[in-house]
Order: C-alpha cells, then sequence, then structure tokens
C-alpha cells in the first residue's frame, strides 16, 4: 500500500466502465491498479490491494461469463458489495477518420454484444475484433492504421491521445446499465467503502448437486431449502469431470429494506449461512461466496 492510500484493482487500462464503477464506490483517494483480464483481478487480491471490482451483469447482453468461471473454484475472495452503473458506448476513431473509411472495430466482447445492431446498421461487413476491455480498443488505435475504430466510454479520448468521438450512445437500448461485484481478498476484510445505509442486503450462493441424474439432485430440492427470496440464478459447468454437470450461483435478498447497521447484518448474516446449512444437509454442495 502506498501512503496509506487504499488500493482497489480493476479491469485496465484506466478508462475502462470497471474503473468507472470503482471509482463510484471508492472515490478518488484510492488507487486503481489497473489488470490486463478480469482473471486477473481475482488473482491480483491480497493484504496490499484488498478490493477489486468486476463486471458481472449487463442490462442488454446479460452475465459477465469470466466473472461467474472464477467462482465456480473455492477461494477466499469474497463479494462485499456492487455498484451498478449506466454505460454510454461511444464510436472512438483516430481524428479526422470518417463512418464509412471504418474496416475494424474494436471492443471488449460484452461492449460489441451491447452494440450489435449499430454494428449491423452502421458499419455492415467490417472486421469485428475482440479486445480485453474497452480502454484497451481506444488504447490500440494508437498505434492503429486510421480506419479502425473502438468502442468505449467517451473518457477515452481524453486518456488517449488523437482520438475523437464520431458517435454516442450506440448501445442497442438507450437503458444500458451494468452491475459490478465489488470482490475483497477475503469475507473479513474490513469494509473501507460507503455501502448505501437503506437497501436490501443480498448474498450470493454457489451450490452443486452431489451426482447427475439421482433424485437428489432434482434442483427444486435444493432451491426448497434456501428459503430466503432468490433474485437471480446463473449456471455454468462444474468442470468437475461431469459432463453437464453444472454449479449454480443464486443471489438472494433479505425480504424488506433495512437500515444497514451491524446487527441487521450479522442477524442476515447468520440467516444465509443457515440456508447454506439447510442445502447442505439435503447432500448438495453449498457455499456462501458473498454477502453484502
Ligand atoms: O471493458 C470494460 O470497460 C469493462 O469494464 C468490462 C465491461 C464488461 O465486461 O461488462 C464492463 C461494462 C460494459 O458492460 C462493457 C464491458
Amino acid at each position: 500500500m502506498c501512503n496509506n492510500a487504499l488500493e482497489v484493482a480493476v479491469l485496465g487500462p484506466l478508462g475502462t466502465y470497471s474503473h468507472e464503477a470503482a471509482a463510484k464506490a471508492f472515490g478518488s483517494t484510492a488507487i486503481y491498479k489497473a489488470q490486463k483480464t478480469i482473471a486477473n483481478v481475482f488473482s491480483a487480491l491480497s493484504s496490499d490491494i484488498p478490493f477489486g471490482v468486476v463486471p458481472e451483469e449487463n442490462s442488454i447482453f446479460g452475465g459477465v461469463i469470466e466473472t461467474f468461471d472464477f467462482f465456480r473454484t473455492p477461494a477466499s475472495t469474497f463479494v462485499r458489495g456492487e455498484v451498478t452503473l449506466k454505460v454510454e458506448h461511444c464510436l472512438l476513431v483516430k481524428s479526422g477518420t470518417k463512418l464509412h473509411e471504418i474496416t475494424r472495430v474494436m471492443s471488449h466482447e460484452q461492449a460489441l454484444g451491447q452494440c450489435r445492431q449499430f454494428i449491423e446498421s452502421n458499419l455492415p461487413g467490417i472486421e469485428v475484433v475482440k479486445t480485453k476491455s474497452t480502454a484497451a480498443a481506444a488504447e490500440a488505435l494508437i498505434d492503429a492504421p486510421p480506419n479502425w475504430a473502438a468502442i468505449c466510454s467517451s473518457i477515452c479520448v481524453s486518456l488517449f491521445p488523437g482520438l475523437e468521438i464520431l458517435a454516442r450512445g450506440v448501445q442497442d437500448e438507450n437503458a444500458n446499465f451494468t452491475r459490478f461485484y465489488i470482490i475483497a481478498h477475503s469475507s473479513t476484510t474490513p469494509l473501507t467503502y460507503q455501502l448505501e445505509s437503506h437497501r436490501h442486503m443480498k448474498a450470493l450462493m454457489r451450490v452443486s448437486s452431489p451426482e447427475c441424474g439421482s433424485a437428489s439432485s432434482n434442483m427444486a430440492h435444493c432451491f426448497a431449502m434456501i428459503q430466503l427470496p432468490i433474485t437471480r440464478i446463473d449456471r455454468r459447468p462444474s468442470l468437475d469431470g461431469i459432463p453437464f454437470h453444472n454449479v449454480y450461483f443464486i443471489e438472494v435478498q433479505k425480504e424488506t429494506q433495512n437500515h444497514h447497521d451491524g446487527d441487521s447484518f450479522e442477524l442476515w448474516t447468520k440467516a444465509v449461512m443457515l440456508a447454506s446449512s439447510r442445502v447442505i444437509e439435503k447432500g448438495w454442495r453449498s457455499a456462501v461466496v458473498g454477502i453484502w
């Protein structure tokens, strides 16, 4: 840690939406440590870099697979909060390039997915290239031929020299939001950002059935044991060697919005841990991978 300023890992280079979301939660005094991939954001966490911010879900394109894939395997990383960001994509080019001259567009696959209609209607048949992040696409323009373009945040035009915004709001829906998880090095890392005081408390559970095809693998049995409001379910292959065996990521939330004080958070933590034990008693695997 440098001068005791809090260090937060984000997908880099600086100028990504992950960076913007992190700044919304941790403010301007934190030091943002840019990582090349979302997986690197997870692996960068340590006692020196206690927090990270990773995209989890977009309102147009859906879940961010790389984030859920990390949570498939046991690790100490723990979700301790969330931030939602309105995402307004821009088409950036080298200054002077016209729309009809563009031959290649680059961006993160999530952003390309959110701008599919714009690309099909305005840039038909051009080469579409995935980059590690939206800001990485903008950065790549610096040394690129003049007819390449990037889809990214408007912030990138002031971070990388020689670029201009050719179009704004190029996402397929005006209402385009991405939700990010605030991840911590461990479940006990002290929280150093301001949680909204009135909000639903939430938790993320990872569950999987013991064996494929057995009566006990009926998901309904598992869900019935949770007995907490389930607000979201994601599914990924379990990678445990059994084809089509899955892990489920279940987000639960407290029924009522509570003032977020220590006592109510402790009660919520107990309720979530009990839900997880009930799932285990039913013969399923269960782990709590976040409470906030
Ligand atoms: O590339 C970035 O700017 C990111 O922070 C990643 C990411 C994502 O993976 O969802 C974040 C927000 C937008 O939805 C597009 C890309």
